[in-house]
């Protein structure tokens, strides 16, 4: 409740104090000296007075009763009194009381307690406030202003700031609400921040030597500054640029709150002066803003053999890939048609991920989705994205300020229902920046992506009509709680057979295209793309192939002599000699296994499946040293199966013939070559067990022979995963047999028969089978060491 009471004026020229505030009074002055009296003479035991700016000889409405807390000297001898600010009271009419000082009525201003918005207000100034005070070198007060709890007294405390002007201290007087006080705080404290910016970055410019340039600038944009002064004292308003941007976003169909926002921008444009950096950013927000495709939708066009259709003119093979992803289509169209919002209570499977090696046509497919939908496509590439303010963007305080890669994406497909392809999930990291995943998953999140807001935007954004894909090399690297959002469909990669018909069916046409050759003027034959598929190239996906394609077009082309038919013989010509050694010969797992203590496993690695070597060998009796030393970049768990492999040999190795007492005295060495790329999982278990196996015994590991399995201290062979990358990987180095767990049996069927038909596949149950089969008959090992 307000009440009434009565003061002495106490007039502050071109001052203001606001509660909270101690300031020392110079006695001398006459005013000043009659209101202080005036006080004391009041008889009350605390003398208080009213403080009321006086601007220009006008006093303000709205003043402090203060009380007079001490009167006497300061050290220099000029009396001085100190009062303190107590509460806001709205200045009433004069009266008469002791003294020669003018007296009023007050009455107090009623407080306005601080809700949440004051609270939050509150964080944001303080943060502004530190920044501007440790630029300003104030270091003894930042921690003073972070101290203050109550927003009211934080705003309040500006008045001691010296970069407010006093008619900025005055609105801040007359402000009854805390939250109104902030909000008006905030936005000074943004553009003094800005205008220090500018004379920081002038300084160092000039310091820099940069001299002349900048001072050029300084002058130039005080020259501006003052026409601008002169033509408002003259009652020109000018400033067309900013009109331009109020017809803009008037013009603009901006759904109601962006509208809000963006006027308010314009509001602070035409306010804030042409010198100031800040117009620049408000320019390039309100620019972004216009720029986003907030109406924009395109109409859906597919229905479910439509899109089929598409997808197959696309992509070659891939049926069951297909089949997936008509599947989620199926079920996201049938829920929209019964207006049952996009994925509602599914909670996996919202967001559907093609995972596989490069190559295989992820990124294609994801483009052939939007074809088949009718929507537009935009691809937004997250490997290497460690900072959360890559998706959500910057906030506006920053310099340089972006918004995130969503936002961008969004704008960049002009339309508010796009397909989003978030390419190489896998390769998000955190750091100290924060954690994409976060970002990542309220933007896959249906609960939270209708009000999806951008740092930088500011204002929200609805995301729920984007259709989402994600792409990744190696589902393990996908953080965890992303994968759970995902419905993975696997891509492994193709078979020689499949290659070449991508080759003929797509790669080779669109390379022609490119070249600006045409099939008549150009033939390749297909003997000549199973060649590039098989001898010049090794790889899970299509890439190398398309290129080498394109390498032999460009040839074709520098020749200039057409029409051209390219064979099979005619390659060497055009590309040199193949990279990869041809079946007739060896394979290169069998140079490998050429000696003793070399086995060949089978792993999936980024890109796809591929072979690799396990060599063993025994340390020099002398050293005494009885130990296992293992090289080439191995993960915790690989380490753990080479020393299950040791341990199984070492309390089996009689049993199975095998000389175990090397293993007691002799320190064993376990290598896998390739050392700079990092290796891990438990699949080489069978392959190390056969490289020690084949050291102790002299026995060579068959060449034609790979394996994969992970094994048990009792040497039993427990299932691992890849089945289908590893075995394409082994078809295409060359090798004939292939070991696997029995329990995987069963993923035999995902593979594609011709593979199979050229393979030896042996479904293993215990270390003792693998040795059995892997192992060359002891003889061998005799005429090589002979
Ligand atoms: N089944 C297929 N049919 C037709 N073209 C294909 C097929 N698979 C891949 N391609 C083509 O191979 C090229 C490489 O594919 P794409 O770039 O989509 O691979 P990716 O799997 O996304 O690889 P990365 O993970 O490296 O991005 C593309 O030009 C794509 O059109």
């Amino acid at each position: 409740m307000s009440e009434s009471l009565i003061l002495p004026v106490l007039p502050l020229d071109d001052a203001v104090v606001l509660p909270g505030m101690v300031v020392p009074l110079d006695l001398s002055d006459s005013e000043v000296r009659a209101a202080i009296d005036a006080a004391q003479a009041s008889g009350l035991n605390k003398p208080q007075v009213l403080l009321v700016p006086r601007i220009d000889g006008r006093y303000g409405a709205v003043g402090v009763q203060a009380v007079v807390e001490q009167v006497g000297r300061l050290p220099g001898g000029e009396p001085a009194a100190v009062v303190r600010g107590v509460t806001r009271v709205r200045v009433g009419t004069g009266t008469t009381g002791p003294g020669a000082a003018l007296w009023v009525e007050v009455s107090t201003v009623d407080v306005i307690a601080a809700g949440e918005r004051a609270q939050e207000l509150a964080k944001e100034y303080k943060a502004l406030a530190t920044t501007i005070l440790q630029k300003r070198g104030a270091w003894q007060v930042v921690d003073q202003v972070n101290q203050i709890d109550d927003p009211s007294v934080l705003a309040d405390s500006s008045g001691y700031t010296p970069w407010l002007t006093t008619a900025q201290k005055v609105e801040l007087l007359e402000a009854a609400d805390p939250a109104d006080r902030l909000a008006r705080l905030i936005e000074w404290s943004r553009e003094h921040l800005a205008e220090l910016d500018v004379a920081e970055t002038i300084r160092k410019d000039v310091q820099e030597g940069m001299d002349k340039q900048q001072r050029e600038f300084l002058l130039r944009q005080q020259l501006a500054a003052v026409r601008k002064e002169l033509k408002e004292l003259n009652g020109d308003t000018a400033g067309t640029e900013e009109e331009d941007y109020r017809a803009r976003v008037e013009a603009a169909d901006l759904p109601g709150k962006v509208r809000e926002a963006a006027l308010k921008e314009v509001d602070k444009l035409e306010r804030t002066s042409d010198q100031s950096p800040e117009t620049g950013w408000i320019r390039t927000w309100l620019d972004t803003v216009l720029d986003i495709p907030w109406n924009e939708r395109t109409e859906d066009t597919y229905d479910i053999t439509g899109a089929r259709e598409v997808l197959d003119a696309d992509h070659t093979g891939l049926s069951d890939v297909k089949d997936r992803i008509i599947e989620h289509l199926a079920v996201r169209k049938r829920r929209q048609d019964k207006g049952l919002g996009v994925v509602g209570g599914r909670r996996s499977g919202a967001v559907l991920a093609l995972a596989g090696p490069p190559g295989v046509g992820k990124t294609s497919l994801g483009e052939s989705v939007a074809r088949s939908m009718g929507r537009k496509f935009v691809r937004v590439a997250l490997g290497g994205v460690r900072d959360e303010a890559e998706i959500r963007g910057h906030r506006r305080t920053y310099v340089g300020a972006l918004p995130g890669r969503i936002v961008r994406a969004i704008r960049e497909a002009g339309s508010m229902n796009p397909v989003v392809l978030l390419d190489e999930v896998d390769k998000v990291g955190a750091d100290y920046r924060g954690d994409p995943t976060a970002a990542l998953l309220e933007v896959l999140d249906p609960a939270q992506n209708h009000t999806f807001r951008d740092h930088y935007l500011e204002v929200e954004l609805d995301l729920s009509d984007v259709l989402f894909l994600a792409t990744a090399n190696v589902l393990e690297a996908i953080p965890g709680p992303l994968l759970d959002r995902m419905e993975i469909v696997t891509l492994d990669g193709y078979t020689e057979d499949e290659k070449v018909a991508i080759a003929r069916d797509h790669l080779l046409p669109r390379q022609l295209d490119l070249a600006g050759l045409t099939a008549e003027e150009v033939a390749v034959k297909e003997d000549a793309l199973r060649r590039l598929a098989a001898e010049y190239t090794r790889e899970a996906g299509v890439r190398s192939l398309e290129r080498s394609i394109a390498r032999i077009l460009r040839k074709v082309t520098a020749n200039g002599e057409l029409p051209v038919t390219v064979g099979a013989d005619e390659l060497v010509g055009y590309l040199g000699r193949p990279r990869f050694v041809p079946e007739s010969s060896l394979p290169e797992a069998t140079q490998r296994t050429s000696v003793p203590g070399v086995a060949t496993g089978l792993a999936v690695t980024g890109a796809g499946g591929d072979v690799l070597y396990v060599e063993a060998s025994l340390a020099d009796p002398e050293t005494g040293e009885t130990g296992l030393t293992l090289t080439g970049q191995l993960g915790e768990v690989m380490k753990e199966s080479a020393k299950i492999a040791l341990s199984y040999l070492r309390s089996h190795g009689a049993e199975l013939e095998l000389p175990v007492t090397a293993l007691k005295d002799r320190s064993v060495h376990v290598h896998f070559p390739a050392g700079a790329v990092p290796k891990d999982g438990p699949s080489a278990g069978v392959t190390l067990t056969t490289a020690l196996a084949s050291l102790l015994s002299g026995r060579l590991v068959r060449g034609d022979v790979a394996m994969t399995g992970e094994i048990s201290l009792t040497g039993r062979v427990l299932p691992i995963g890849g089945v289908k990358q590893k075995l394409l990987a082994a078809h295409r180095a060359g090798i004939t047999t292939v070991l696997i767990p029995a329990r995987n049996e069963p993923d035999l069927d995902d593979v594609p028969q011709e593979v199979r038909d050229e393979l030896t596949i042996h479904p293993v149950s215990d270390v003792r089978e693998v040795l059995d089969i892997a192992l060359a008959p002891a003889q061998v090992a005799t005429t090589v060491a002979a």
